[in-house]
This record gives C-alpha cells, structure tokens and sequence, in this order.
C-alpha cells in the first residue's frame, strides 16, 4: 500500500519577515508542487529510507538506530503535535551527520531532521520507504521548506491512527477540515525545526491553498476575483530563510523604533493589498486603476525589504532590469537572493514579456510563470501491491 501526498509552493505578495513579528502577510499558492511518495516496508524489514530526489541523498537508518537516538528522551510518538526540543534536535542532527553529510549541502541537515521529527512523531517506528521530489527551487523564497513539511506531515497522517481515511477512494482527495488543522500544526512544527522562528504563514497557504491574509498566527481566506500574473525570476543566489530572519531579528533589537515604524509600514501595505484584490470590480477601469495602485504598493514594499537588510545585489539587478520597462518588482519569501516577482498586468504585450525574460536570463537567471492560487495538500492512495 502507498499514499502519494502533494503539496504547493507559494509566493508572498506582500508582508514577508514584517509577519514573523506579528504584522500582516498577503500569501497565495502557486502550482508547483513538492510530492512525497510513502510505501509501508512488509514487517520484518527494518529500516526508515529517506530518498531526497531533488538534492541527491538517499538515508537509510535500521530502526533501531532511530529509537536509541529519541526514545532515550521520551517516546515522541504522538497524537499531538509537538515541538521537536533542541536536545533532540541535536541527537538528530548528530545520527544524520552520521551519513556524511557535504559540506555544500549542510542546511539540508534541518529538512532531514525534521523528517525525522515528524515520522517518529506521527507514525511511530514503522518500517517504511520515503521518496521526495519537488517541482520548486529549494531555499529559494517559494515555499520549499513548507511545501515539504506539509507533504509529509500529509503523507504520515494518511497512515497514522489519528486521522480516519478510506483508503479506496480514487484520486486526489483531502481529509476532513479538523484533520486538515491537525496537519498543518505538525507541518508547523516541521517548520520550526527549518526555519528557527517561523510565521505560520508558508505552511498555511500551502496546506490550505488558495490567496490568504495571514497575521500573529491566525489565517483569514482572500477572495478575490482579480486577474493577476506575475513572472517569477530565480536568481539562483543560494540563501538560508532561517539566517534571514535572525539578521531581521537582530536588526529589530538594535533599532526597535525605526524598525517598528518600517514594519508597521509593512502592515499598511499588505492591509490595502487585500483589499484591493478582495474589492475588485471585473471592469477594464477599475482593472488598470487597481493594478497601478497594486504596482505602488509592490515598489513601496520591496524599498522597505531592502531598508530590513534582505535584498541583495542580484534582486537589485532584477529590479534596475524590469524598471527599464515600468514594470515593479519586489522579491518574494525571505529574500537575501532567491526570487523575484514582476508584476505583469494583463494588458502589457507578450513581446515587452519575451523581451524582459530575454535580457533578465542574459544575467543567468531563470524565469517562469506560475498559476496563482488553487487547492492545497492533497492526498491519493494506490492499492496495488
Ligand atoms: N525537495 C526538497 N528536498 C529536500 N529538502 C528540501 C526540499 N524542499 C525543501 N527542503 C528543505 O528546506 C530547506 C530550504 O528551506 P528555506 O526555508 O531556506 O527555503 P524556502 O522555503 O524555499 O524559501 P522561503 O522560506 O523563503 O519561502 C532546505 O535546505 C531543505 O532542508
Ligand atoms: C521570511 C518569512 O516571513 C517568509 C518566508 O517565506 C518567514 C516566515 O514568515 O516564516
Ligand atoms: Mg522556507
């Protein structure tokens, strides 16, 4: 038996690291999808395989292994969701190092960490095969960690006794809305072990789907009936989100009036972004008028971003590029490298896009579009043996 989890990625429109602090965040899935495959082992076998396709690692730990390093501090098998403390955070790290680790490749140490967090967490030790693939950059400002956390907490869940399935269903479903909450929460907590001090926000949107309003903790769905488009250009500047958002923290605690007025500024414009998308009118004028005010706001954000220390010269080198053509750019996620976004209003010709992409991937950046909006995790089981 197999489940197949998959979960999206996202961007942040507006409000990012001001949301870490409790101001509000404007999110929305996007459709790229990070997929996780979980096939239980027959009993006898003993050992957890861990395959991280996109990042080429392959874990093998005999379960045993895997007791000695947690069950000597409690059994963490629970029906709750609960954080990983830092002395077990350091027993895994310590058992993943085992398996030599590249140096290029030492922030990937907290993902498979949190994998173990969360399968010992929610399934126990049961012996079983996890494969990962992901159609998002990894750590660059989409939503990877939370995509990731989101589908295998889905996945974990499917097979746990703390959520009711049928496991015939055909095709992509989800569980029932409190076991929706339930996995978000432990997505959360997976999240934690990523990121140092998450929002909330990346896990949310990618559990729950769809454009959401986000801020201290709680999560308020946006309806919107406003066409957007945006280009999503990848820098390719490798950056940590869990470094980032220290630095912002630090700055905050140095300058706690400056920075509590940039992030109060933050507030107001992710306020009237939602409200802008949430008003609109389907009209050409009230379209072109909206999009212009949208445009202010993405500008007026991203000189926040770069005043909170998260820009970097190759975001700047996106934005001096898309401003030769009017056009407004912010980065997305936590910045410091990663993504950007460009916003496309619907009228502007496919030539100035080509045109844009052209000179933008003369830098050797990459740049793609990506649906906005639409579900979040969802899970599909296959029966054949
Ligand atoms: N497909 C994947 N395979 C393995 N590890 C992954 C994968 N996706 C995410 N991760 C984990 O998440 C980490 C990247 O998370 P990070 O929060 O830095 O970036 P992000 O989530 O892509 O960006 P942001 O948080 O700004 O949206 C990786 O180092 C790894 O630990
Ligand atoms: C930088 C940040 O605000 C968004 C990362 O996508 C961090 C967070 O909210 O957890
Ligand atoms: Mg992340």
């Amino acid at each position: 038996m197999e489940v197949t989890a998959r979960a999206p990625g996202k961007i942040i429109l507006a409000g990012e690291h001001a949301v870490v602090h409790g101001y509000t965040a404007v999110a929305s899935s996007i459709d790229l999808y990070t997929v996780a495959t979980l096939r239980l082992r027959p009993d006898g076998e003993d050992t957890i395989n861990l395959q991280l396709k996109d990042v080429g690692l392959d874990f093998s730990w005999p379960i045993q292994k895997i007791k000695e390093v947690v069950a000597h501090l409690g059994s963490p098998f629970s029906s709750t969701p609960t954080s990983c403390s830092l002395e077990i955070i350091k027993s895994l790290t310590a058992l993943v190092d085992e398996q030599s680790f590249p140096e290029a490749r030492i922030g990937l140490a907290s993902g498979v960490c949190a994998f173990l967090w969360l399968y010992t967490s929610i399934l126990g030790f049961k012996p079983a095969t996890v494969i990962v693939t992901s159609q998002l950059p990894v750590g660059a400002g989409l939503g990877s960690s939370a995509a990731y956390c989101v589908t295998l907490s889905a996945a974990l869940l499917a097979f746990s006794d703390s959520v009711k399935v049928d496991m015939s269903q055909k095709g992509w479903f989800i569980f029932k809305e409190a076991e929706v909450e339930l996995l978000n929460k432990w997505a959360f907590e997976g999240e934690k072990i990523i990121h140092g001090k998450p929002s909330g926000v990346d896990n949310s949107v990618s559990t729950f789907g769809n454009m959401i309003k986000f801020k201290s903790g709680s999560m308020t769905r946006i309806d919107s009936n406003m066409p957007l488009r945006m280009l999503i250009t990848n820098t390719k500047v490798g950056r940590d989100t869990k470094a980032l958002v220290a630095n912002v923290s630090s700055r905050k605690s140095k300058h706690p009036e400056v920075m509590g007025s940039v992030l109060n500024a933050i507030e107001f414009i992710s306020e009237e972004w939602s409200n802008i998308i949430q008003l609109h009118a389907l009209d050409d004028l009230s379209l072109a008028a909206n999009e212009e005010r949208l445009i202010e706001l993405m500008e007026m954000n991203q000189g926040l971003l770069l005043s909170i220390g998260v820009s970097h010269a190759a975001i700047e080198t996106v934005l001096q590029t898309t401003m030769k053509y009017k056009l407004a750019s912010k980065l997305t996620g936590a910045g410091g490298g990663g993504c950007v976004l460009t916003f496309l209003p619907i009228q502007l010709s496919e030539t100035i896009v080509d045109k844009v992409v052209g000179e933008l991937e003369s830098f050797g950046f990459q740049c793609f579009a990506a649906g906005i909006g639409g579900k979040g995790v969802q899970i599909s089981f296959d029966s054949s043996p």
